[in-house]
């Protein structure tokens, strides 16, 4: 299979990777250029709220994560953090107990305990917020295996039922970032905002994509093999698509 070409709006382009390629380079960022998991997730997480604040146009400005135990949810509780510093009332809703987080994720949740964000399981609130609340998919990203299990099915097909916009983090929950291939059930988004570099499964994906910077350096990139030229100007991303 040839890999999709992405382009940024001046044509440079930019090398798409599959689900093992990226975790190569988040492998050799970490284990070897000894970047921090919590490093990328912060910058990752930032960004995020950017674009969240980017796409509430109108209603109540509110904003609900729904965020998984991985990585990806990792990133949408430390989004969470950001849209509270900046005045936004945001709300959590997990896809476990928050028991039962771990790693990065449950590092993240004690955080928002602590500043008093409501967390919850039940998503009984999200499908009661109004149109203007923006709803973050932060559920599952290339760590997806297999098709998408019940309680996370019943979480995406409460994303797509409500009216508001759906910013997902670096894939559509769903996807298979390397294929494409809806797994079951799969996020529609208005936009993805995808980390690093994107992923070869984002081509074709409903919405408009952003890649956001996260920090890793050029020589992890150099390391790997993988033609890497910077492509963020003055913003930390930058929109791309397929020709
Ligand atoms: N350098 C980077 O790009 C960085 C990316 N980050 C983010 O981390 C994720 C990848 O994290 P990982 O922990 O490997 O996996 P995920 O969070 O994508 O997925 C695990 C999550 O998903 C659940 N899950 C998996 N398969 C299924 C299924 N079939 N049904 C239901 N649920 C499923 C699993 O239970 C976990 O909850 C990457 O996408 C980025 O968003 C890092 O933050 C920083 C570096
Ligand atoms: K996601």
């Amino acid at each position: 299979m040839v890999p999709p070409l992405f382009r940024t709006p001046t044509g440079q382009e930019i090398p798409a990777v599959t689900a093992d390629e990226m975790r190569d380079v988040d492998c050799v960022a970490v284990e070897t250029v000894g970047l921090q998991i919590l490093q990328m997730m912060e910058n990752a997480g930032r960004a995020l709220a950017w674009h969240v604040r980017d796409v509430h146009t109108r209603g109540d400005g509110t904003a609900v994560v729904i965020a998984g135990n991985g990585g990806n949810g990792g990133g949408g509780l430390a989004c969470a953090r950001h849209l509270a510093n900046r005045d936004i009332p945001v709300s959590v809703v997990l896809d476990r107990h928050a028991d039962e987080l771990t790693g990065a994720a449950a590092h993240q949740h004690g955080i928002l305990t602590e500043m008093d964000i409501p967390i919850q399981t039940d998503t009984q609130e999200l499908s009661n917020s109004e149109e203007g609340t923006v709803i973050i998919d932060a559920l599952i990203g290339y760590g997806l295996r297999g098709r998408v299990r019940s309680r996370a099915s019943t979480l995406i097909e409460c994303m797509n039922s409500h009216p508001g916009k759906v910013v997902s983090l670096d894939v559509p929950s769903g996807i298979d970032s390397t294929t494409g291939e809806t797994l079951g059930s799969a996020v529609d988004p208005t936009r993805t905002v995808t980390l690093a570099l994107p992923k070869t499964g984002l081509d074709g994906v409903p919405g408009t994509v952003f890649l956001a910077d996260i920090g890793i350096p050029y020589t992890v990139y150099e390391r790997l093999g993988i033609e890497y030229h910077c492509p963020f100007d003055e913003a930390d991303w930058v929109r791309i698509s397929v020709d």
